[in-house]
């Protein structure tokens, strides 16, 4: 499947724009109406559960930390956990009127001035389901890019859905995004899944950054021996079959665990060196 089979916006093109499309760009990329982006970092894995958030929310961090300014746009609208994260889940993003028919979304801010949209701070209660099909979820993230009040921003993390179904593909096509980063735990089953995703970036000309291998190990707290958790194998050897180089690999950290569960998780990752350590030379 090349680029533009697979483009949801092939019908809309004429030859000419076909051939300045290039192989990593799909024309017709939607725009901020509400402040200018300068990079959009994806951050995507083909399973759920394996620390996309998470890995969203320490770059996020990590990047703030070091002076850019910087968005995150929850993309995982039936499973939103970005707000959790930040410890904001009690605060509402608002809608702004513009005129009588159109309104702009304005983001929660963290302590860290890191600005948020997800769906979990547009609903009433954050345990409320959303029920919608594809179509109506790819409305919603279009307008989440279109219309929230980003201002300037040096980076906006995009924390993808889970799989390589229509919202990740929507996103990966009608947003300019400049790299994704893939997260995995070094696991074969995961692994085998994840490669799904990366193939389905590949084959849409996406640019891939590389893999962080999360859950990777687990420190002894007495000892400070490394342990490895789900398998014999190396993150090096999963890196090698899933494609792509490793970028890092995460231990499972209990303290940040502990951390998010009381909704100070920012302040955690902020204060850690263990996380400049990983992430440090990424941007
Ligand atoms: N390195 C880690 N150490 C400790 N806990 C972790 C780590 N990574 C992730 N977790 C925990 O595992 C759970 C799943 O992580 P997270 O929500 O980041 O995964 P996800 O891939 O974004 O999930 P989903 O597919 O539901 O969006 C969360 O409770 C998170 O706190």
């Amino acid at each position: 499947m090349s680029g533009c089979e697979s483009c949801a916006s092939r019908d809309k093109c004429s030859s000419k724009d076909k051939e300045n499309c290039g192989s990593n760009s799909i024309s017709l990329k939607i725009m901020p109406k509400y402040g200018n982006v300068k990079n959009i970092i994806g951050v995507i894995s083909g399973k759920g559960g394996v620390g996309k958030s998470t890995v969203t929310g320490i770059l996020a961090i990590q990047l703030a930390k070091k002076g850019y300014k910087v968005g995150v746009l929850d993309a995982d609208i039936t499973g939103p956990s970005m707000p959790r994260f930040f410890g904001i889940n009690e605060q509402r993003a608002k809608m702004v009127p513009v005129d009588e028919n159109n309104f702009k979304i304005q983001p929660v801010e963290t302590k860290l001035g890191i600005k948020v949209i997800s769906m979990n701070l547009l609903t009433q209660e954050e345990d409320q389901p959303v029920i919608w099909r594809g179509p109506v979820i790819t409305g919603v993230l279009n307008q989440f890019y279109t219309d929230t009040m980003w201002g300037e921003l040096d980076y906006l993390l995009i924390d993808m859905p889970p799989g390589t179904g229509d919202t990740a593909l929507t996103v990966m096509q009608s947003f300019p995004i400049k790299e994704l980063i893939i997260v995995s735990t070094p696991q074969d089953m995961v692994s085998m899944i994840v490669k799904k995703v990366v193939i389905m970036a590949q084959k849409i000309g996406a640019n891939i950054r590389g893999l962080v291998e999360n859950m990777a190990y687990i420190e002894c707290e007495d000892c400070g021996k490394k342990m490895k958790v789900f398998s014999k194998k190396s993150s090096e050897e999963f890196a090698q079959y899933i494609g792509l180089p490793l970028l890092c690999e995460l231990p499972i950290n209990l303290d940040l665990t502990e951390a998010l569960e009381e909704g100070k998780a920012e302040q955690y990752v902020m204060e850690s060196p263990l996380y400049d350590q990983l992430f440090g030379a990424l941007y």
